[in-house]
């Protein structure tokens, strides 16, 4: 048995009480006033019976016109109010995922797919929005309709309110029988939906790949496929839908049915007078609405449902990369820049061996190192735990000899620039790419960072400079371009540890040595990591880790190294080989 939504509810509604509130009572202002129009016709009838006047009837029309016109407009009012409570709900709900996801880590996003999380920020919180606006608003309107109409009609007549709503319960009755398979259908079309939305979105980020390949009829063949699973899903739905709710308004008419046959007999045997019945008549009237809609109200109230453990679900989940209690402050102008790892271990999530094992080094500030080794060893991994990107256990990696985990996690990455090996450019311009760490930069600024980098002169070449668009809206810039754009955005903020993941691998040999050579003896001197595979520019480093197999088996300067033998030797050998077969 699922839990009940009412608390969470509550507390969606709660900062929007008071729209909420007056829309109910405007509610209960109309169903006040709905009960009226019927008495009235019917003293109407039975007076003009006894004695009939045009005055009178235009009295009477002019009553109930009046009385209509101004349910009309408070009906209208509760409307704009409860669906504005709706629309408020969405609007916070959508704010609070953002701001969720943005403090989630990476790995989460490998878990919960972008197609998943987009339609739970948008169809499960737009089913939250009808549940708060359409479901609330019909079901406050059934309750009053049922709590102000039945004593009427019981005063009218007992025998006839009983026999004409004694139909009713089996609506209930029904619409239980149904909810169950309605509300696992909901969430079957819930499900096919975030699968194609995932299939839309890798097809179009891997378009190229796509055509490369040519698996252009493969893909459609998948997307057939997923899309397929979608109509099966909505149609069964629609399927489960169409039977009910005809049903429903069947069960209704024969209600009105039952009313006229005992009605017409009443009013032959004088124990009712005209007027009662045509009020008994818009009474059963009245009601048919709300109770047939009550049947929608249960659908979209347990799509709601549905919609609020999705997005709860997100919400509820806690980062795990986050501040530790007490986190020590560690300003960006204070960090000195050491860095140092001690028996550090990580174990991927699922993985069965770890990718770094009783990793040891101590990095001084101003060193310049290098990171090398075989592929898949584990250098970036090691990359990734130094800014808290992966969930590293405390006491293993530490700045100026804070536990990294103890460091509050905002000063922690201010105090390092990390340019991964695949650099994301955002579609805007270069200007604001390099200065997306420091957004109110001066160009000035932007230049300085990007000549340290080696590419001020190629912008200067592009159609609008430094103010020319890159990615999909604009220009497509070389990997290399990327790479050292990237690296400009990493120096613009100036942080005292820089680490560089294989981040010049598309900038040739001889420009990567020189701009490491410039980090190393440029002004500002940082503590450099720069993880790399370009042995030549390895070579000039303070110093260099050797990474095999999760753990470094190797330190030294070149000289050192080279003379050593071991690992370092031999890929130094094999990019000399490639050197010479260049
Ligand atoms: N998210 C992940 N989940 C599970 N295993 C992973 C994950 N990321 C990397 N690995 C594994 O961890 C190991 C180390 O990977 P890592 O990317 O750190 O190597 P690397 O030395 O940087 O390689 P390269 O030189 O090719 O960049 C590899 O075996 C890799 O398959």
């Amino acid at each position: 048995m699922a839990r009940s939504k009412l608390p969470i509810l509550a507390q969606y509604l709660r900062p929007h009480w008071k729209g909420a509130a007056g829309g109910v009572v405007a509610l209960l202002l109309v169903n006040c006033l709905g009960i009226f129009i019927p008495l009235i016709l019917r003293n109407g009838v039975d007076q003009l019976q006894e004695t009939f006047s045009y005055g009178a009837v235009i009295r009477y029309a002019l009553l109930i016109a009046g009385l209509a016109s101004g349910m009309w407009v408070v009906r209208m009012l509760s409307r704009i109010w409860l669906f504005g409570v709706g629309r408020q709900v969405e609007f916070d709900l959508k704010q609070r995922i953002f701001s969720h996801l943005l403090g989630m880590e990476p790995a989460y996003f490998v878990d919960n797919t972008p197609g998943d999380l987009i339609s739970r920020a948008t169809s499960d919180v737009d089913n939250i929005r009808r549940l708060l606006g359409f479901a609330v608003l019909s079901l406050a309107n059934t309750i009053f309709a049922y709590a102000l109409t039945l004593p009427v009609m019981l005063s009218i007549s007992v025998q006839l309110t009983l026999a004409s709503l004694a139909i009713y319960p089996a609506m209930f009755f029904m619409v239980h029988l149904f909810s169950d398979r309605l509300r696992q259908q909901q969430l079957d079309v819930q499900q096919r939906t975030s699968d194609l939305s995932d299939l839309i979105q890798e097809d179009i980020s891997g378009m190229s790949l796509i055509k490369i390949y040519a698996q252009e009829e493969n893909e459609r063949r998948a997307f057939a496929d997923r899309n397929q699973k979608l109509l099966t899903a909505n149609l069964r739905l629609a399927r489960t839908r169409t039977t009910l709710f005809p049903l429903l308004g069947g069960l209704a008419s024969i209600s009105l049915l039952v009313l006229l046959w005992l009605g017409a007999g009443a009013i032959a045997n004088n124990t009712l007078s005209v007027g009662d019945f045509i009020a008994l008549l818009l009474y059963v009237e009245r009601l048919v609405f709300p109770t047939a809609l009550l049947g929608f109200t249960i659908t979209a109230y347990q799509r709601g449902e549905v919609s609020i453990d999705r997005v709860e679900h997100i919400l509820q989940e806690v980062p795990k990369i986050r501040d530790a209690h007490h986190a020590i402050p560690l300003p960006k102008e204070e960090v000195r820049g050491w860095v140092s790892a001690h028996h550090l271990t990580f174990t991927y999530p699922g993985a069965e061996a770890p990718a770094l094992q009783n990793v040891e080094f101590t990095i001084k500030p101003g060193e310049t190192i290098a990171l090398v080794g075989p592929i898949g060893v584990g250098k970036s991994t090691l990359a990734n735990a130094l800014p808290r990107l992966l969930n590293v256990a405390p006491n293993q990696l530490f700045v100026d000899g804070y536990d990294i985990t103890q460091i509050r996690l905002r000063d922690l990455r201010a105090a390092i620039a990390y340019v991964p090996q695949e650099s994301y450019l955002f579609s805007t311009t270069i200007k604001n790419n390099v200065r997306y760490g420091n957004p109110v930069a001066e160009l000035d600024e932007v230049e300085l960072a990007a000549k340290q980098a080696q590419i001020h002169p190629e912008i200067l070449n592009f159609p609008q400079q430094y103010k020319t668009i890159v990615g999909e809206r604009g220009i497509t810039l070389s990997g290399g371009q990327r790479q050292r754009t990237a690296l400009s955005r990493a120096l613009l903020v100036d942080a005292p540890i820089l680490i560089l993941d294989d981040a010049l691998s598309s900038v040739d040999n001889q420009t990567a040595t020189q701009i490491l050579q410039n980090l190393k003896t440029g002004t500002q001197r940082k503590t450099v990591l720069f993880i790399t595979h370009q042995m030549s520019a390895a070579a000039i480093a303070d110093r260099i880790l050797v990474m095999d197999q999760g753990t470094i088996v190797q330190q030294g300067n070149h000289e050192e190294l080279l003379s050593q033998g071991g690992l370092y030797q031999e890929l130094w050998e094999q990019h000399t080989l490639e050197q010479v077969l260049q």
